[in-house]
């Protein structure tokens, strides 16, 4: 019998560092054959560009971009073919990595995997999710405490992740790092591991061959049998109403049912919107910064990234926000671009305002 490929799913909100590990796994990969499906919440891909940059010229990674709406969820029609083709060159590849874009649950990935058209070729191994340690403790995620949207996603991310990755503690303490686990461990009482991980790094043994998951298809039957109680006409609604739909199991010893039932009640909140703002004048990186935050500070805006065009250097120059927290830096692999790109996301951010924020402060036009 064939062996399945081992899947992981890398989750986790905005700005989490999720292509971050990406980028180191593929660092100390190995001789390990990797095949990635990159899905981010914009129409350009940056982390695609920026995983690729990782891999060179090595054709033992592969990478595959998902840069429109949320990978394997139902308008998705390139997860299943992108995953059957994977499949087919099953003797040239180790293992498949999935970055969910930072607004997905992973259990659209979860259901799709045991599916027929998948089942036979690939297993889950782990499904991992990144955490922004300091805005875990900020109480952003928190109801009420920052955007209910936000922790509505947050939530159900760790809900269904097996391994939790506790990121960008370079500066808690001990007893700042307590506190997280707590706040994970209250959330998510299934969490098989909790790692700590500085700039998203982690000993790939931690994260790959984990082998959490055992194939849970197996050959069963399925019948409809009358209820013992079938609900009269004024009947209220029962906590829980999967006892009413009379579908029975035989022979299977774990299934996903849940997880199918589950996926619907989650398709993309339209409340989620990211735009990408443009301009055709070089930039400071300082003022381009400082027009971001401000942004932020006025405008629900959660995360903006993209490639910048400045006078400074003639090299790419990439800029990472995760709310106010803005990076700009030199990417010294990658020639200057064309024009500055930026993807902006956030919760009803209104693209009008933001962009009239960065064409103000940067004195340069964005459209
Ligand atoms: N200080 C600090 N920054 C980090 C760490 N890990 C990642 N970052 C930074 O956080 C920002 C976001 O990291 P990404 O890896 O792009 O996050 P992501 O989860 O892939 O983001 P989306 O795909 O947009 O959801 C980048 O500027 C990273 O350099 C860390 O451990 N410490």
């Amino acid at each position: 019998m064939k062996q399945p490929i081992p899947v992981t799913i890398v989750t986790g909100f905005l700005g989490s560092g999720k292509t971050t590990l990406l980028r180191s796994l593929i660092e100390k990969r190995q001789s390990r054959r990797l095949a990635l499906l990159i899905n981010e919440f914009g129409e350009i891909s940056i982390d695609g560009a920026l995983v690729r940059g990782e891999a060179g010229a090595d054709d033992q990674v592969r990478v595959h971009d998902f840069p429109y709406g949320l990978i394997a969820y139902g308008d998705d029609e390139l997860f299943l073919p992108t995953m059957q083709a994977i499949a087919a060159r099953r003797a040239n590849v180790d293992h498949v990595l999935i970055e969910t874009s930072g607004l997905a649950l992973p259990t659209a990935i979860m259901e799709m995997l045991q599916s027929p058209g998948l089942a036979e070729d690939f297993v889950l191994d782990a499904t991992l999710a990144v955490v922004d340690t300091p805005l875990l403790l900020s109480d952003q995620f928190e109801h009420g405490g920052g955007s209910d949207a936000a922790a509505t996603v947050f939530g159900q991310q760790l809900e269904f992740a097996d391994v939790v990755v506790l990121n960008k503690i370079d500066e808690l303490d001990d007893d700042a790092l307590l506190l997280a686990e707590t706040r994970v461990r209250e959330r998510a009482p299934n969490v098989r591991f909790l790692e700590l991980a500085h700039k998203a790094q982690l000993d790939i043994r931690l994260a790959l061959g984990l082998r959490l998951h055992q194939p849970t298809r197996t050959e069963h039957t399925h019948s409809y049998t009358p209820l013992a109680t079938m609900p009269g006409p004024n009947a209220g609604v029962l906590a829980e109403q999967g006892r009413l739909n009379g579908h029975a199991h035989s022979g299977l010893a774990a299934h996903s049912h849940g997880l199918a039932t589950h996926k619907h009640f989650h398709e993309q909140d339209p409340g989620w919107l990211s735009f990408v703002l443009r301009s055709d004048a070089p930039q400071s990186a300082d003022k381009v910064r400082h027009a971001l935050q401000e942004a932020v500070r006025l405008e629900p805006v959660l995360r903006s990234k993209g490639f910048i065009r400045t006078s400074e250097t003639d090299q790419a120059v990439l800029v990472q926000g995760v709310r106010s927290r803005v990076m700009i830096s030199v990417d010294a692999v990658r020639p200057a671009a064309r024009r500055s790109e930026l993807v902006i996301i956030g919760y009803h951010a209104s693209r009008t305002r933001v962009a009239a924020v960065l064409s103000e402060l940067t004195g340069t036009s964005w459209r």
